[in-house]
């Protein structure tokens, strides 16, 4: 344990992480000229992050429609904090749910909610109209999908259009409109991801930039994965030790991209690109849960 000691208690960055590319304001004036057609809104958060995802910019659309914070990807978030987290957004007077899209969970639940809800001017004719808002890659797009999936009537058929799903953040770029359920029909706005204009604090950011929300190399692939091993040890957890082979816990990144330059296929590669993959590759372990599930906000 004596060297545990020695590992960083604090993550050091240079520069302020920022990305508001101008599709995403584009967006977000959209999204408030079509406020008047909406019934309830869903925000779709990250259940990783479940305070960091939210988005000042996006609390000011629609703040006085019925709101249903969505924390999605909970299959990858630490389930011994979401009483924790339910009870904070409950103290706040905010209906929230945790839901894994991946395993399916509470998707009927969010549709009963929007329903309940949308006591709407259209509901009684045309029926409920709900806007999915939130950050870059929480699952907006996925979600919808998901609604589909589980109207009988409304199957993704082929040829049907679909929302598009992508693994890196910014895939939808514009506004959508779904049938997502028959009766009662619901229909559900898909919208870009929005990043907050000024992200807090560098922390903050390397939390958005570690769950996927900020495109890798806005901020840098190498120094993400290297957030991602201070996170790690700071939270104690040594799974990435067995994982990767590695003969303790470290500190020291760069002996972490050593032991992985034959599964990121950096074998022979310079050294910039060898870094490069090996970075790529333990994220992409991390984001799908390898390395274990994480609640990174301090709940
Ligand atoms: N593990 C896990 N992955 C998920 C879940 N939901 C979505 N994903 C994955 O997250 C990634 C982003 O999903 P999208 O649905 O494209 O996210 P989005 O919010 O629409 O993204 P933007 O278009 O960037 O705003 C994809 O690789 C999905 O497969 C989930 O519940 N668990």
């Amino acid at each position: 344990m004596a060297a545990k000691a020695a590992f960083r208690t604090v993550f050091k960055t240079t520069s302020p992480i920022n990305w508001f590319p101008g599709h995403m304001n584009t967006a977000k004036n959209s999204m408030k000229a079509q406020l008047g057609n909406i019934d309830v809104i869903i925000e779709v958060r990250d259940a990783r992050i479940p305070f960091s995802s939210a988005n000042p910019l996006l609390d000011g659309i629609g703040n006085h429609k019925p709101r249903l914070v969505v924390l999605n990807k909970s299959d990858l978030a630490n389930s011994n904090m979401k009483a924790r987290v339910e009870a904070r957004f409950e103290d706040a007077g905010m209906d929230s749910l945790f839901t894994s899209v991946a395993k399916g969970k509470h998707i009927q639940k969010i549709l009963q909610w929007c329903t309940t809800h949308g006591k709407s001017q259209f509901q009684q004719t045309a029926g409920t109209v709900v806007m999915v808002v939130g950050v870059p890659n929480v699952g907006k797009s996925s979600l919808i999908n998901s609604f589909r999936s589980i109207s009988s009537s409304l199957k993704l058929a082929k040829g049907k259009k679909k929302a598009t799903v992508g693994a890196t953040p910014g895939v939808t770029v514009r506004t959508d409109i779904f049938k997502v359920n028959e009766s009662p029909a619901i229909y559900v706005m898909d919208t870009p991801g929005v990043m907050l204009p000024n992200i807090p604090s560098p922390d903050v950011g390397l939390k958005l930039a570690l769950t996927g929300a900020i495109k890798d190399e806005v901020v840098g692939t190498e120094l993400i994965a290297d957030y991602m091993l201070f996170t790690l040890n700071r939270m104690g957890s040594t799974q990435y030790v067995k994982a990767l082979g590695l003969a303790a816990p470290t500190d020291d990144i760069e002996e972490v991209f050593e032991a992985v330059v034959r599964p990121s296929g950096g074998v022979g590669k310079p050294e910039d690109t060898r870094r490069l993959l090996a970075a790529t590759y333990l994220l992409k372990e991390y984001r799908r849960g390898a390395f274990g599930t994480f609640t990174l906000d301090p709940i």
